[in-house]
C-alpha cells in the first residue's frame, strides 16, 4: 500500500479579536473559527512514524494566535492569505496551506438612534466563509462565501411543467412559499501572492457585500419558476459585479412548508388560495446545487 494523500492540522481554532479606535473610542470586533491543514513532504510520518517533519497542530494553533495578534484579520480573504504563506515559508517541507476561516456576525447595536461603540448583537447564524489554498509554486487560490443565510418569501414562487409521470404525485404550483438556506461561494482567479491579495484587499468586502446584495435581491424580485432558474440568475449577476471572480456556486436546499387540509373540520378552508395555515419540514429537502462559470 502507499500513501495516496495527506493532509493534517488544527480545526476549529475560536478565536476573538478587538481592534480599538484610541481617538474615537470605538471598538470593533470580530469572532472565527479557523481550520489549518498542511501538505508537503510529510508521508514518512504516516509510513515510518517519522516525526521530524511533524510541525505540531498545537504549533499551528498558536501560530493563528500569534499572527491574529500581529496582522489585520479581516478581511478573512487576507488574513487566511497571511497565515497560509507563513506556513509555508517558514517550513521548507511544507508546500500547500488550506486556511479556512468562518466568520461569525457580531452586528453593532444601536442604541437611541446611534451605532453603540462597543456593544454587539448576532443577528443570525449567517456566517461569511473564506476558503484560501496557499501552493508553494502556484499562488493563493480563494474561494469565499456567504453560508447559512436563512431566508423565506411567502409568495412569488412557483413551479410547474415539470415531468409527469407514474412516480409523480407533486401537484402544480402557481404561488408557493420559498425558503432555503444560502451557502454560496465565489472563486477568484489565482492571486500571484500575498502581495497580490493585500493590493486587491478593498475587492474582499466589496464583493462580499454586492454578492449578498444580488442574494436578497433576486430572491426577492424574482417570480421564481424554481430555485434552479433563480440561482443560476444569482450567479450571472454576481459574476458581472466581479470580473475578478472566476465561477460562482450556489447550494441551496428547499425548505418546504406543507400545506394543511383543515376542511374536515367544519369544512374550514387552508389549502390552495385558502391557505395560510403550514406545516414547516425539516426533513426531507430538496437541494439545488450549481457551479457558474464565463
Ligand atoms: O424549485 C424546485 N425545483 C425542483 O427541482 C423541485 N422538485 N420538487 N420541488 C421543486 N422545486
Amino acid at each position: 500500500p502507499k500513501l495516496a494523500a495527506a493532509r493534517y492540522g488544527k480545526d476549529n481554532i475560536r478565536l476573538y479579536k478587538v481592534e480599538k479606535d484610541e481617538a474615537t473610542k470605538t471598538h470593533t470586533v470580530y469572532e472565527m473559527t479557523v481550520c489549518v491543514l498542511l501538505e508537503g513532504d510529510i508521508e514518512t510520518s504516516y509510513t515510518q512514524a517519522d516525526n521530524s517533519v511533524i510541525v505540531a497542530t498545537d504549533s499551528m494553533k498558536n501560530t493563528t494566535y500569534i499572527f491574529a495578534k500581529q496582522n489585520p484579520v479581516h478581511p478573512p480573504e487576507q488574513f487566511a492569505s497571511i497565515l497560509g504563506t507563513h506556513f509555508i515559508e517558514k517550513y521548507k517541507h511544507i508546500h500547500t496551506a488550506h486556511i479556512s476561516v468562518i466568520q461569525h456576525r457580531w452586528t453593532r447595536m444601536t442604541i437611541d438612534g446611534k451605532p453603540h461603540p462597543h456593544s454587539f448583537f448576532r443577528d443570525g447564524q449567517e456566517k461569511r466563509v473564506v476558503q484560501a489554498d496557499v501552493i508553494e509554486g502556484k499562488g493563493i487560490e480563494i474561494r469565499s462565501g456567504i453560508s447559512d443565510l436563512l431566508v423565506l418569501k411567502s409568495t412569488g414562487s412557483e413551479f410547474h411543467h415539470f415531468v409527469r409521470d407514474e412516480f409523480t404525485t407533486l401537484p402544480d404550483v402557481y404561488d408557493r412559499i420559498l425558503s432555503t438556506s444560502v451557502d454560496a461561494g465565489w472563486k477568484w482567479f489565482t492571486f500571484s501572492g500575498l502581495d497580490a491579495v493585500k493590493r486587491d484587499v478593498a475587492l474582499f468586502d466589496e464583493t462580499w457585500t454586492k454578492a449578498r446584495e444580488i442574494t436578497f435581491r433576486l430572491f426577492a424580485l424574482e417570480e421564481s419558476p424554481s430555485v434552479q432558474n433563480t440561482m443560476y440568475k444569482m450567479s450571472e449577476e454576481i459574476l458581472a459585479a466581479q470580473p475578478r471572480i472566476q465561477t460562482v456556486d450556489y447550494s441551496l436546499p428547499n425548505k418546504h412548508y406543507f400545506e394543511i387540509d383543515l376542511s374536515w373540520h367544519q369544512g374550514l378552508k387552508n389549502t390552495g388560495k385558502d391557505a395560510e395555515v403550514y406545516a414547516p419540514q425539516s426533513d426531507p429537502n430538496g437541494l439545488i446545487k450549481c457551479t457558474v462559470t464565463r
